[in-house]
């Protein structure tokens, strides 16, 4: 599990993480969204024991991250920009790793080859940037970390390799329980695969959701009735939006599935329609109730 309390990071006097309180369980993939300069890389960095905070505490499996080589035999980190030893092949890369980390599976750096179609006897500096950025998940996965660490780990590889990445990094969830955490500027990017979104402006943490919560706990509803209904309507739900199209009421609102129809039905609506909520509005109407734009966040 990693666990971060009141963390605090400056870059010299400019403060660049401020207070942030984040966890993570063993075998969830957590997104963490944020626009250029947010603090992503900082924080990732961090946890992965790269960078040392002012203030605050993060622990992974109890144990603080930075300079604690046990942690780091069980975590990986990919960077935005990968890191290769100069005119190594993909295999004397693999051949360093072994001898970093003892977890190193030889069985499965070759079956990756298969998967990658990439020759290993390649010398990294000669492959395309989305090509070495496969590399970078080829060593990485061989290691058979418990923690994976991705600062924007799906830039610049086109939509095929994207989901053969994504079915790898699943199937380790699933069957070895590890835990993931990926940074991205785009919702649409990791929506799929992560099963915790938080969203980092500013260097604060400003929401955070399971996705499971998201999508079972935000409701766009539309009701018209015969005639006007009272002001109150509806007030003993939390209201993210509303808004009147002529005679149709349209309200985003959060609660029980069977507590909204009861509620509705006593009133006799006309009307009545739940609608569909993209991921994307929910945030957009929870980031709203905190008073956020998203469109000045996330892009
Ligand atoms: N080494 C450094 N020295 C001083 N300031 C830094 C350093 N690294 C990052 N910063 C500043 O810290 C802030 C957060 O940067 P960070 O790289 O963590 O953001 P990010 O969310 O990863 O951005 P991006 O999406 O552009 O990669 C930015 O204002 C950046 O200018």
């Amino acid at each position: 599990m990693i666990e971060i309390n009141q963390l605090n990071k400056k870059y010299e006097r400019t403060e660049v993480l401020n207070d942030i309180d984040l966890s993570v369980s063993e075998g969830a993939i957590y997104g963490l969204l944020g626009s250029n300069g947010a603090g992503k890389t900082t924080l990732l960095k961090i946890i992965s024991g790269l960078l040392k905070q002012n203030n605050g505490s993060v622990k992974i499996d109890n144990s603080d991250v930075f300079e604690q080589p046990n942690i780091k035999e069980e975590l990986q980190f990919i960077p935005d920009t990968p890191f290769f030893f100069p005119h190594y092949t993909i295999q004397q890369m693999g051949d360093f790793y072994q001898s970093c980390y003892s977890n190193w599976n030889q069985d499965r750096f070759y079956q990756l080859e298969k998967i990658f179609k990439i020759d290993r006897k390649e010398k990294i500096h000669t492959l395309s940037k989305g090509m070495q950025r496969q590399v970078s998940f080829w060593l990485a996965l061989s290691a058979m970390p418990s923690y994976l660490i991705l600062d924007e780990p799906f830039d610049g590889l086109d939509a095929v390799i994207r989901k053969k990445i994504k079915q790898l990094l699943i199937a380790d969830v699933a069957e070895r329980n590890m835990t993931i955490m990926i940074s991205s500027h785009n919702l649409k990017e990791v929506e799929d695969i992560c099963d915790q979104i938080g969203i980092i402006h500013q260097g604060e943490l400003i929401i955070e959701k399971s996705l499971d919560d998201l999508k079972s706990d935000v409701h766009k509803i539309q009701v018209a009735f015969s005639k006007e209904i009272d002001s109150s309507f509806l007030d003993e739900f939390t209201c993210l939006h509303k808004e009147k199209r002529g005679s149709i009421h349209l309200y985003i609102i959060k609660g029980q599935t069977f507590e909204i129809d009861q509620y509705i039905n006593k009133y006799q609506p006309i009307v009545y329609d739940r609608l569909p909520l993209t991921l994307e509005e929910v945030f957009v109407y929870e980031m709203e109730g905190v008073g956020y734009a998203i469109e000045n966040i996330l892009v």
